[in-house]
């Protein structure tokens, strides 16, 4: 069982993550306008990145829809994985020339887990990825709709196209360590993830920083929780 976690904002939350187990560190690439609370500028995501050689998977979620964008910062801030959780999805062309832009580079596709139609939407869209991302879905939500949301989706979709898609699945949307157990044992997922529910908060709910006892509490757990 992988974790992943987000969304990080300098290196030494990074290396802090990656001491308290997480195996992927997520990095959100700002686009600006956009004021997602933990996005970072390309130069910051390029940093992190650089720091976490060898150390751990680095993850990228570009907060555009452009294409143009998400391979200009896939070729400046190098990650290991390319998330696409914005409305732009990924296609047999995005593929070809993410490879061209960072040879190896991989693809998460985020899916919106609206409802039973998410089921259809995993098996063509795992086509064009190497992960599927399975994320929650609010109509406030920032980057497209999906993500960032703080709390869980329906289960028993997730579990559905677990079951039937051909490549890792990641579970994300309102993990902790609340709930990451439960989440192992009825998704059975390759992977889990955590934003909200390991951070900090100020007192009107933006998101700050990670809070590294709840990332160490959260890996421990899905790292001892067998399936
Ligand atoms: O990380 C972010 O800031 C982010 C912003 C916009 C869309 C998605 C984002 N992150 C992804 O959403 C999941 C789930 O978040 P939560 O645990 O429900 O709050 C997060 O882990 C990233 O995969």
């Amino acid at each position: 069982m992988i974790t992943q976690i987000y969304s990080i904002i300098s290196v030494e939350e990074a290396l802090q993550c990656v001491e308290a187990g997480a195996d992927y560190i997520g990095v959100l690439v700002e686009d600006a306008g956009r004021g997602c609370p933990c996005a970072v500028p390309l130069e910051t995501a390029a940093d992190i990145f650089r720091a976490l050689a060898g150390k751990a998977t680095r993850v990228m979620i570009p907060a555009s829809d452009r294409e143009e964008n998400i391979l200009h910062y896939a070729r400046t801030a190098q990650p290991d994985i390319v998330h696409l959780s914005s409305s732009f999805k990924s296609s047999a062309a995005f593929q070809a020339k993410l490879e061209a832009a960072l040879p190896g580079a991989k693809i998460m596709q985020a899916i919106g887990m609206s409802g039973p139609e998410a089921y259809d939407e995993a098996l063509q869209r795992q086509k064009y990825a190497d992960y599927l991302l399975l994320d929650s879905v609010s109509p406030n939500a920032q980057n497209g709709g999906i993500g960032a949301v703080g709390v869980p989706h329906d289960w028993s979709i997730s579990k559905k196209i677990v079951d039937a898609v051909d490549i890792p699945v990641i579970l994300a949307g309102g993990l902790g360590p609340d709930n990451v157990v439960n989440a192992i044992h009825t998704v059975h997922p390759f992977g889990v993830d955590s934003l909200t529910k390991t951070s900090v908060k100020n007192a009107s709910g933006k998101l700050l920083y990670k809070d590294i006892s709840k990332v160490r509490q959260f890996c421990h757990l899905a790292h001892s929780t067998h399936i």
